[in-house]
């Protein structure tokens, strides 16, 4: 009976339901045909949810994004284990966290992509594991593993002019408009500047900087006279030179040789280990037959670099080398402590750290295009690379090697004593094959170039505020204020020597730096010296070489 009273009131109960609902939905319908005000209230309706849901998932994903910066900073200082055995301890740990909690469903996602990411700091090949993981990681996991990472690299980069130049160098990066470029605008190409953080009087020491890398010019590399590493004159029978040394580099100290050996030398011109004992690489091991290979290629590298008596190759050779070197420290059982002293020093505590290519990584390069001579360079550089370790060639691919010769040409300083030298050799070969440095007593002055990680962002001016200096004798430059500058003001160098030459008129001084400006950096100077004096000259940095001598 209970149930048939049930059943009954259900039926009668669903039927009025079911009659209202297609009495509604007929109303509806008929309403959206024929009343527009009712279509729009609709729509407008439509959107308002719409809304809602979208920003309700805006402000999911900012939360996450906020939740994940945090696990970020906190990830960032935990310590990394020190030693290769417990790095690979740490690494399966945390790819084991990381497996178990991805199939324990979607509210475990963040935890397990954070384990992954733990183990891919310490992995010695980030990019050949996220391409493991890409694989073998849920989707949305694998997401979040990415976001960690760009959000790493993004703050990275953004950072870096925060801590960098460090504040005890009293300047700092600013980029401005650049000027007389078609388009001018709010939004146009930006010209990055060193700005004073103080008032600096006429003769002032404003900060002082190791090169990242240098080398003596090759006329004078083996000559005893300078030491190739830090370019101290060396008195006589007080040289260094190592035995095995192919480019026959000379020393003023052991310290020299142990520093030039571990960054650079040795991979390149040396015959010791390709890294230091105790470091495991994973490589098969090298037959006698591949090391007398090795030697034979660094024996042609050396022989093309006397030959040819150019120093920017090499410059990007040292480069490359000292970011192996770099990579090598990371994987020592127990950091060498003079590999520790070969280290350029940090910005600031509290810094990332930041490694040798972020430094050089914002630089601007000049456009190298892949000439006969230079596709041969790179390949005899390519082929002692590849001799030292498997795979090393791929630093210099020719795009990579094209970029980084582009960066020294750019860049790189002359470095010159109380004036500069008298008995540089003429240039060989066409007038477009010179290398030019940076320096305001001229390329033909100088003993060598160096790059350097501030001073690289100097622009030039024919009235320069500021000269690189190297009082104590060796390429660590010090820069001196040549006048009074305020804080704010910008601060600039001579790229060339300015001053008219004996009987040469200002004019043809005027025409002979500007020309070498454009030979040598490609670009129709600015300074205040030259304002209004540049007619006819608008694009001249992109005209190539020829048509650029003529139209200055
Ligand atoms: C070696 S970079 C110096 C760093 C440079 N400040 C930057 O923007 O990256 C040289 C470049 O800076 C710019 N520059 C430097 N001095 C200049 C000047 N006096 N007039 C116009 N452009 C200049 C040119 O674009 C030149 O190619």
């Amino acid at each position: 009976m209970v149930s048939k009273v049930i059943q009954y009131t259900t039926i009668v109960f669903i039927s009025t339901v079911a009659i209202s609902s297609i009495a509604y939905a007929a109303w509806w319908d008929s309403k959206r045909r024929n009343d527009p005000a009712f279509r729009k209230k609709i729509r407008k309706e439509h959107k308002r949810i719409h809304k809602h849901a979208k920003a309700a998932e805006e402000r999911a994903k900012q939360q996450q994004t906020e939740d994940l910066k945090e696990a970020l900073e906190m990830i960032k200082v935990e310590p990394v284990p020190p030693t290769a055995e417990e790095r690979e301890q740490y690494f399966m740990q945390h790819v084991g966290v990381g497996e178990q909690l991805s199939v324990q469903g979607p509210a475990f996602y963040v935890p397990a992509a954070l384990s992954f990411y733990r183990a891919l700091r310490v992995y010695p090949s980030p990019v050949e594991l996220i391409m493991i993981y890409q694989k073998t990681v849920p989707e949305p996991i694998f997401k979040i593993v990415m976001d960690l990472t760009s959000m790493d690299t993004r703050e990275r980069a953004e950072g870096y002019y925060h801590y960098f130049p460090p504040p005890y160098m009293n300047v700092e990066v600013k980029q401005i408009l650049q000027l007389g470029e078609p388009g001018e605008s709010e939004k146009g190409p930006r010209r990055i500047v060193l700005v004073a953080t103080k008032d600096l009087q006429p003769g002032e020491e404003i900060y002082k900087e190791h090169p990242v890398v240098a080398q003596l010019d090759m006329d004078l590399e083996g000559t005893s006279r300078y030491c190739s590493h830090c370019f101290k004159e060396i008195l006589p029978f007080q040289s260094l030179s190592p035995v095995h040394d192919l480019l026959l580099s000379t020393y003023c100290s052991g310290e020299c040789e142990m520093l030039a050996s571990t960054q650079s030398q040795n991979l390149l011109f040396g015959r010791g280990p390709r890294v230091p004992d105790g470091v495991a690489l994973d490589q098969k091991e090298r037959s006698e037959e591949a090391e007398i290979e090795r030697r034979a290629y660094q024996q042609a590298f050396a022989d093309f670099l006397k030959a040819s008596n150019w120093t920017q190759v090499l410059l990007v050779a040292r480069f490359c080398a000292r970011q192996v070197a770099e990579e090598v420290k990371k994987l020592e059982p127990q950091p060498l402590s003079l590999l520790e002293r070969s280290r350029l020093p940090e910005p600031a505590a509290g810094s990332p750290n930041y490694t040798f290519f972020d430094h050089v990584e914002r630089l601007k390069y000049l456009d190298i295009k892949p000439i006969e001579m230079v596709m041969l360079e790179n390949h005899l550089l390519k082929d002692v690379l590849s001799k030292a370790v498997d795979g090393l060639e791929e630093l210099v691919s020719l795009d990579k090697y094209l970029m980084m010769k582009g960066k020294m040409a750019y860049n790189a300083i002359g470095v010159a004593f109380a004036g500069g030298r008298d008995d540089k050799p003429e240039p060989k070969g066409h007038i477009e094959t010179w290398e030019w440095s940076r320096t305001p007593y001229g390329t033909n002055r100088q003993i060598g170039s160096a790059l350097y990680r501030v001073s690289s962002n100097l622009t030039h001016s024919c009235s320069p505020s500021v000269r690189p200096t190297f009082p104590t004798g060796t390429n660590e430059l010090h820069l001196v204020a040549n006048r009074a500058i305020s804080k704010g003001e910008e601060l600039t160098m001579a790229y060339t020597y300015t001053h008219a030459d004996g009987d040469e008129s200002e004019e043809d001084a005027r025409r002979r730096r500007r020309t070498r400006l454009a030979r040598g950096w490609r670009f129709a100077c600015e300074c205040e010296t030259c304002a209004g004096k540049k007619e006819g000259l608008p694009g001249v940095a992109t005209l190539p070489q020829p048509i650029l001598e003529h139209a200055i």
